[in-house]
């Protein structure tokens, strides 16, 4: 009899252990069946051993060994204790959880054949002319697939609309589907421009490491950082490689992807984000294991799919909180990418306009090596001239300075564009009594409800929570209630009166929430169907805008003075992207940024692009106050509806800490940043020390005294290297 010891879906620290008959083989990596607590679960076997410490009747059968795809390979398996270990998270969920939804389930999968378009000898003969041209997008999906045959991912890049149109264009008869040739050793490489001598080193240096190695490429906005990536898969799949490249947001992947396809139109290269369908996901997936697929673009999770061949390792815009994932596994993206390259002895390419201070300090001490691009790469382009509006003695409209409005009219003169930037949804963040002081709080949160005007509703940003805009105010009767602050609706409206002929397009989470809207919006700002920009951070990102020139950013001064240490960090990196959205073919851009406080180091380094000034001025202030990159940081969270509870919980978990007296920092059990979410009351516990090791060796003490404590009706989380506070 051989026992295995299988990883399930349950929140435990440890595997369970499975019978199977001496004639079956199996090894680690496979799925299998099991019968768990009277149901049915699929797990993953990790090891395979002679005997069990439980007495064998009391050991189970595995009830079916899946054989539908290939064991995950000892690599990916190591790489899951790695992180189930430095994450302190139960090993099975962290298994399960890297897995496609499907293969979760007990379900058997196929990898399918995969497919693409072609005309079909009718469409190749169809006179185009007899079609109405009011079919936009068949038009367009024909005169593509009259240069090549696409796959379905590329046919839907090119419209919203494109599956129905697809659709209609089949059935005419006049497109087909056909299998994907097999992948080719050669494959056409679309080299549109010469690398820059900056890009060349950068691209040679890489290139040259045949071994694990860290690089941090830190460019500018528009120095041709994508440009560089390209030119690596191309190298990188000539000698017969794959590549994972990781992007924060799966707002940036059909751009991307287009990107990449247009450049290596014969190279399979499937996405894996949470737009994605679970069938569609499981696919592509299954695509990148099979070795099939040569370039994998993807988000956070993305990090763990099986790559046979992974060559290279990019993760752009390494700076960006989002590859941290917030619940569950708590884990870094960025971090597992670069413990996966070492493991696996492969270079990993770090890219950012403004590097994350841990990134900037391991460049410095010489254990990442620094590639730099300090020129936009198109000849024309320059970085746009970045000034203060001081808004602390003027007045302003609905938000908007004189200076700022003058700008942008000079913009419509021209018939350029001008993206308004401002970090807030919405019409106001609170309303408010002028009578009484009464402010529009959550019944739930500590936070307040935010109008929305459009469909006149006070809404949580927290917790969901909404209700209608009351007619009087709720304390005292007095009917005249103002919005306080601005967002980007009231902006949009502002405008919409200040210049009534401009066109005018919102661009935040509540105007992009159905499926295509934001693609769609995109083709029309690069169609210059759009005047003026009013957007979040959404818009801050990754886009190459040609006609825009200015860009306007209201209110960024909270983030000057807040609790978040690392605040003042993220609002320069957003400048950063934002401000590099202006200029970036032949024109010259412009910045404008309203603050009351313009002579902050901050503005200073963004006026001068010196983002390794404010660097160092970071780091000496996170090195006097004891913070990251200097520390290693754990943060233990509770949230209860019973304040009491949660608060005894903290502080006995606190007690546990000092009495295992280890070198480590342990700080006071303080509320949450937002001490009351949905019902719940929030507080936190920081541990911090000098180096990993002695971090992780207290953890590895604490954790189970933590798991002993009575924690009834009452939710805790361990966050290792937190992000958000
Ligand atoms: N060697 C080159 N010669 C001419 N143009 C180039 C070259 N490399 C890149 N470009 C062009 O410069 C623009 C900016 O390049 P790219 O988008 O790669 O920059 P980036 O560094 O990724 O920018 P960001 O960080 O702002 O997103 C693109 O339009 C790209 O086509
Ligand atoms: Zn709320």
């Amino acid at each position: 009899m051989t026992i295995v010891r299988v990883a399930l879906d349950v929140p435990l620290s440890t595997l369970f252990d499975y019978s199977l008959g001496n004639s079956i083989a199996i090894i680690p990596g496979q799925r299998v069946l099991v019968s768990f607590r009277r149901k049915k679960m699929a797990g993953v076997v990790m090891e395979c051993a002679m005997d069990s410490v439980l007495s064998p009747e009391r050991i189970k059968p595995v009830l079916q060994v899946l054989r539908d795809i290939p064991p995950l390979s000892d690599e990916l398996l190591v790489l899951l204790r790695f992180c189930s270990d430095y994450y302190h998270y139960p090993l099975g969920v962290t298994v399960l959880s890297a897995l496609p939804v499907r293969l979760r389930t007990s379900q058997l999968v196929t990898l399918k054949e995969a497919m693409q378009y072609r005309l079909s000898v009718s469409g190749r003969a169809l006179d185009l002319s007899l079609l109405s041209k009011r079919k936009v997008v068949q038009h367009r999906i024909l005169a593509a697939l009259k240069l090549d045959s696409l796959s379905v991912a590329q046919v839907r890049a090119l419209s919203p609309s494109a599956a129905s149109a697809l659709k209609a264009l089949s059935q005419a008869g006049w497109v087909e589907t056909c299998a994907v040739p097999a992948v080719s050793s050669k494959f056409t490489f679309n080299n549109t421009h010469t690398l820059t001598l900056e890009q060349q080193q950068a691209v040679d240096a890489i290139t040259k490491a045949s071994c694990f190695g860290c690089f941090l490429l830190h460019g500018i906005t528009g120095s041709g950082k994508t440009e560089i990536y390209v030119h690596l898969m191309n190298r990188i799949l000539q000698q017969g490689g794959q590549v994972l490249l990781l992007v924060p947001e799966i707002n940036l992947t059909p751009q991307l992807e287009n990107y990449f396809r247009s450049r290596l139109p014969d190279v399979e290269l499937v996405s894996l984000h949470s737009g994605l369908s679970d069938g569609e996901r499981m696919q592509n997936w299954l695509r990148a294991q099979s070795g099939h697929a040569r370039i994998i673009l993807g988000t956070r999770l993305a990090v763990f799919t099986p790559l046979p061949q992974l060559a290279l390792l990019i993760v752009d815009e390494e700076h960006d909180v989002s590859f941290k994932q917030q619940d569950g596994l708590r884990y870094s993206a960025r971090d597992v990418a670069i413990f996966r390259a070492s493991q696996r002895g492969i270079p990993i390419v770090l890219g950012s306009a403004t590097p994350s201070l841990e990134s900037y300090y391991n460049a410095q001490s010489g254990r990442y090596q620094m590639l730099r691009l300090t020129q936009r790469a198109a000849t024309q382009a320059q970085l746009p001239t970045v000034s203060c509006i001081n808004t602390s003695n003027i007045v302003m409209q609905h938000g908007l300075s004189e200076p700022l409005l003058k700008a942008l009219a000079e913009r419509l003169q021209r018939g350029e564009q001008s993206l308004i930037f401002i970090n807030r949804r919405g019409y106001a963040p609170v309303l408010m009594c002028g009578a009484c002081g009464w402010l529009s709080g959550c019944s739930n949160c500590a936070g307040k409800l935010v109008l929305h005007l459009k469909d006149r509703r006070l809404r949580c940003h927290h917790c969901g929570h909404q209700e209608r805009v009351p007619h009087a105010c709720p304390s005292c009767g007095n009917a005249d209630l103002q919005p306080i602050g601005i967002g980007t609706q009231r902006v949009e409206s502002a405008l919409q009166e200040h210049f009534p002929k401009a066109r005018i397009l919102r661009v935040d989470r509540d105007s992009t929430r159905n499926k295509g809207t934001w693609q769609a919006m995109r083709q029309q700002i690069h169609e210059d169907a759009v005047d003026i920009l009013v957007g979040t951070q959404m818009l801050a990102k990754g886009h190459d805008f040609p006609n825009l020139t200015l860009v306007g950013v209201l209110n960024p001064d909270g983030a000057l003075y807040s609790s978040d240490f690392r605040a003042s960090e993220k609002l320069f990196a957003q400048l950063v992207q934002v401000a590099g959205r202006a200029g970036r073919a032949d024109k010259l851009g412009e910045v404008l940024i309203q603050t009351a406080f313009p002579d902050h180091p901050l503005f200073r380094a963004l006026r001068e692009h010196d983002y390794d000034t404010w660097a160092k001025i970071l780091l000496a202030e996170r090195q006097s106050a004891g913070f990251p990159p200097f520390m290693y940081q754990v943060l233990l969270r509770a949230e209860a509806k019973d304040e009491a509870h949660m608060y005894t919980f903290l502080q006995q978990a606190r007690d546990a800490a000092i009495e295992l007296a280890m070198p480590v920092d342990i700080y006071g059990v303080v509320p949450a940043a937002m001490p009351r979410r949905a019902n719940h009351f929030l507080a936190q516990l920081l541990v911090q020390s000098e180096a990993r090791k002695p971090l992780q060796q207290f953890l590895r003490e604490w954790r189970p005294l933590l798991d002993a404590l009575p924690a009834q009706k009452l939710r805790w989380s361990l966050d290792i290297d937190p992000m958000d506070f």
